[in-house]
């Protein structure tokens, strides 16, 4: 108990366990504002904003005493009896008034029914039929109990229905699961102090209940365990609240309920005398018997829950209506003619476009600094390294695989004609560089695939970003943006196709570096030639560019080997520069394209798309789209529950404050 800082001594708790009314005298005055204050939040339902208030949640198994523990602290008649009685959360209310006549009513369904003591269990199950039907269905819709009576101790609990493994007639086959769920909701927040009902008649170990309970309140600190039918199984229970089996950390109370028709006042002097005077119960600590007791242990623990939640569910309070405000804030202004629709229209394609030439051209990422897929400019760099990587080992890997100078003999061969020999037939040449040309003809069309691919999902993932708010809007959007790059797609294959077509049928570059290259490799052309001549010379070589090869199958070839030699050179320099162009011009046809895209042709697309007979003409933005309305009312539902709550609290955080400086 120390861990919630209770105040109150054992002897104070002994004597109230004599038969009085009230039943807790010195708390209600402190406490009452404060648990008002939660009342107030509770009914405003500040837990659909997910703020969790301080609450006391009676749990137990089927017809462990529930029911009749919180009779017994209000002093009144709820509905009892064998099987489940309780099948909606019953939030009970008690309210200690000092006028003498009680005041009684149910609170649900946004109404308020007033009742009496003499029909309070009826009005309970009508109330609970109207809510979870007549059968034995349960609901978790609450029923709302207050009970104004003289000497009732201020409290407020909530009577879940009991656990039941097994279906009784009539009962939805997973009822089990459905009482379980609803419990578990309830006593999982840890701002709830479970008060688990135990029956004398049971072993603690076996209940659901506490199994339950143990699985959100491991170490017990938040369990406080009520101990019913005392007076049917006395034998052993000093020894069973001693042992502490199952963990409580709050401790033990044990009482006995009324019984049949007796009155309340017969109740509490038959549970005071059976404790008083019974051989076995005689001997349990006053401190833990009798429904004074657990009265006075529970405004105990609600008050130190309360003040220990409430600095939390003001900065909660806060917090939520803060990013509501601003959220709301932050959504469209209903627009309400075709000028403010059109600003609006100009605004989001505006913004569209400066994020796009900020992430497709401009390489700043500051909008989206976490999501690396947005960094285009990075992301195009590496695609285009990927693809040039690509090019080159897709050529290398045919060249290992082909014997030296084999190719391009075969070629000459073909080639040859009633010539003078020592002229290379640039029809030979032409033929090497088609194959060539025709092994890569599929990369640069892959890479400009990929390409459009990875810029149409940025463009339609900004353009979306920028018109979230106006969803009419996106359908026509998105349909252009998606038809636009379908056609530069295609004007870019088409392209692409031309420029692998042009290197395939004509050999010709300015590029200096051709004849550097070429120059350097045919340095080696002496030294091969030697090993063709000298049959005794090894026939493993060096060459520069090509690493080591083998020459010996070639010097059967010795009429065409040294123009085959030279061919390859030719080839192997002037490939270079094809590969390059080819790289260097599908680079710079793509960020045309899509500085062409940005620039110019997306904004029209999309006018046109919106203006065109499918896209419905600005005027669509004019109708809020459902979603949008719905948002906002909920914000301002939201808002509006906060502000009120926050009302409640901060109220009451003045007379904190007032009675600590004591005003
Ligand atoms: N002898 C005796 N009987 C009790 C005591 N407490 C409860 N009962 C009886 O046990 C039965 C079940 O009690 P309820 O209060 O209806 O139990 P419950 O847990 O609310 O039941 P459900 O909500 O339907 O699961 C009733 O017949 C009560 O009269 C007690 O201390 N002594």
């Amino acid at each position: 108990m120390a861990k919630f800082g209770f105040e109150g001594s054992d002897n104070e708790d002994t004597k109230l366990s004599a038969v009085i009314a009230p039943l807790v005298l010195s708390y209600n005055d402190r406490i009452r504002p404060l648990l008002d204050a939660i009342d107030k939040l509770r009914h405003l339902q500040v837990m659909k904003e997910g703020i969790e208030l301080p609450t006391i949640v009676v749990v137990g198994d089927q017809s462990s005493g529930k029911s009749s523990v919180l009779e017994s602290l209000a002093g009144i008649s709820l509905p009892r009896g064998q099987g489940i009685c309780t099948r909606v959360p019953l939030i009970m209310r008690l309210q200690h008034h000092s006028t003498p006549n009680p005041e009684l009513h149910l609170e649900y369904h946004n109404k308020t029914i007033p009742t009496n003591e003499t029909h309070i269990a009826e009005a309970i199950n009508m109330a609970t039929n109207e809510i979870a039907g007549d059968g034995k269905g349960i609901s978790n819709a609450p029923l709302t109990l207050v009970v104004k009576k003289q000497g009732v101790p201020d409290l407020t609990m909530v009577d879940l229905p009991g656990i039941t493994r097994v279906p009784v007639h009539g009962q939805p086959e997973n009822i089990y699961e459905q009482i379980s769920s609803i419990i578990m909701e309830y006593i999982k927040p840890k701002e709830s102090i479970i008060l688990n009902v135990l029956s004398a008649t049971v072993d603690f170990p076996t209940c659901e209940s506490i199994r339950m309970s143990q699985q959100v309140d491991k170490t017990g600190e938040r369990t406080l365990a009520v101990v019913t039918k005392s007076d049917k199984a006395p034998e052993g229970l000093l020894e069973k609240v001693t042992a502490d089996d199952v963990n409580i950390g709050l401790g033990y109370v044990c009482v006995r309920n009324r019984i049949g028709e007796e009155s309340y006042e017969e109740a509490r002097m038959e549970e005071a005398a059976l404790f008083e005077s019974h051989h076995l119960l005689s001997k349990i600590d006053k401190s833990i018997v009798g429904v004074p007791v657990l009265a006075q242990k529970l405004v105990q623990i609600q008050a130190s829950i309360i003040a220990k939640c409430l600095p939390d569910i003001v900065k909660k309070i806060n917090e939520k209506l803060h990013a509501n405000v601003s959220e709301l804030n932050k959504m469209p202004q209903n627009l309400s003619s075709t000028a403010e629709a059109m600003t609006a229209f100009m605004r989001i394609l505006g913004s569209a476009k400066e994020s796009l030439k900020k992430i497709l051209l401009r390489g700043e990422f500051d909008e989206y600094p976490d999501e690396n897929e947005m960094h285009c400019t990075a992301r195009m760099a590496e695609m285009l390294n990927e693809y040039s990587k690509e090019l080159q080992q897709t050529c290398e890997k045919k060249d290992s695989t082909d014997c030296f100078l084999m190719e391009e003999i075969r070629v000459l061969e073909e080639a040859k004609g009633i010539a003078l020999p020592n002229f290379l037939p640039r029809t030979a040449f032409l033929n090497v560089l088609q194959r060539k040309v025709k092994q890569i003809s599929s990369i640069p069309v892959e890479f400009v695939i990929k390409g459009w691919k990875y810029i149409e999902e940025v463009v339609i993932f900004v353009l979306m970003k920028h018109s979230t708010n106006y969803p009419q809007l996106q359908s026509s959007t998105r349909r252009a943006a998606q038809d636009l790059i379908a056609k530069m797609k295609e004007i870019s294959i088409y392209r692409v196709m031309e420029i692998v077509e042009m290197e395939k049928v004509i050999d010709y570059t300015c590029n200096p570096e051709y004849m550097t290259a070429w120059g350097q490799l045919m340095v080696n052309q002496e030294t091969f030639m030697k090993v063709m001549k000298d049959h005794s010379k090894p026939t493993q070589l060096v060459l520069e560019g090509f690493g080591q090869v083998e020459v010996g199958h070639l010097r059967q070839h010795s009429a065409v080997v040294e123009q085959a030699f030279d061919m390859k050179m030719r080839m192997a320099a002037y490939w270079k520069v094809v590969q390059q162009r080819l790289v260097d011009n599908l680079a710079l046809h793509l960020l045309f394209s899509v500085q062409n895209l940005v620039n110019r042709e997306m904004e029209e697309e999309i006018v046109n798309e919106l203006m065109g007979p499918h896209g419905g003409g600005i005027e669509r933005m004019l109708e809020e789209s459902p979603s949008v309305s719905v948002k906002r009312d909920r914000l301002n539902q939201s808002i509006k529950l906060l502000r009120d709550s926050k009302k409640v609290v901060a109220e009451i955080m003045d007379r904190i404050t007032a009675n600590a400086n004591g005003d």
